[in-house]
C-alpha cells in the first residue's frame, strides 16, 4: 500500500531571527518568524507526512499556544511525526519539496538540507529532493516579506 500527502507552509521574514530552513542555518540578514524555529520546509514536510497518514497537521499535534513548542527545533518535531509513520508501519517512498523564496539563494545549502531530512526520515538521500524557486519578484515572497515551502510525500507500507 502507498499513501500520498502534501504540505504547504509560509513564515514571515523578520530581522533578529536566524534563517533556519531544512534544518540548516543559512547566513542571511533576516530569519523566519514563528512560535518554533519557523523552519518552513520541515513544517511543509511534516504536514505532508501527517496528511499521508490522515492525521491532520502539525498545528494539531504541536499547538503554537503550547509553551513546550516555543523556539522548538523543527528537526525534533519532524522526528516525532516520523515516529507516527513508523508506528503505523510505513517507510519513506520518496519526497519532493519546493522552497519559494526570492532570497537568500538556497542552492548551496540544498545538499545539506537533503541530508538532514533523509537522516531524520531514516531514508537514503536519493529519496529526498529539495528545489527552490523565486517568484520573479511577485507577491509576498517576491517582495522578501516571507518564505513558503511545499512538499509531496509518498509513504510505502513495509
Ligand atoms: N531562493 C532561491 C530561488 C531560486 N534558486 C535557484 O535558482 C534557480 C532559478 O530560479 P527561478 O525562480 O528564476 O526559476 C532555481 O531553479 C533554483 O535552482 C535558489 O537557489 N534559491
Ligand atoms: C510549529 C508550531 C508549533 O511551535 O508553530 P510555528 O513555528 O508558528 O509554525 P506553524 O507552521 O505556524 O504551525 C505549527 C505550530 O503549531
Amino acid at each position: 500500500m502507498i499513501r500520498v500527502g502534501q504540505g504547504f507552509d509560509v513564515h514571515q521574514l523578520a530581522e533578529g531571527r536566524p534563517c533556519i530552513i531544512g534544518g540548516v542555518t543559512i547566513p542571511y540578514e533576516k530569519g523566519l518568524l514563528g512560535h518554533s524555529d519557523a523552519d518552513v520546509l520541515l513544517h511543509a514536510i511534516s504536514d505532508a507526512i501527517l496528511g499521508a497518514l490522515g492525521l491532520g497537521d502539525i498545528g494539531k499535534h504541536f499547538p503554537d499556544t503550547d509553551e513546550a513548542f516555543k523556539d522548538a527545533d523543527s528537526v525534533v518535531l519532524l522526528e516525532r511525526v516520523w515516529a507516527m509513520a513508523k508506528e503505523r508501519g510505513f517507510k519513506l517512498g520518496n519526497i519532493d519539496s519546493t522552497i519559494i523564496a526570492q532570497r537568500p539563494k538556497m542552492l548551496p545549502y540544498i545538499p545539506q538540507m537533503a541530508e538532514v531530512i533523509a537522516r531524520t526520515l531514516e531514508a537514503d538521500v536519493s529519496l529526498v529532493n529539495v528545489k527552490a524557486t523565486t517568484t520573479e519578484q511577485l507577491g509576498f515572497a517576491g517582495r522578501g516579506e516571507g518564505i513558503a515551502a511545499q512538499s509531496v510525500v509518498c509513504l510505502v507500507a513495509v
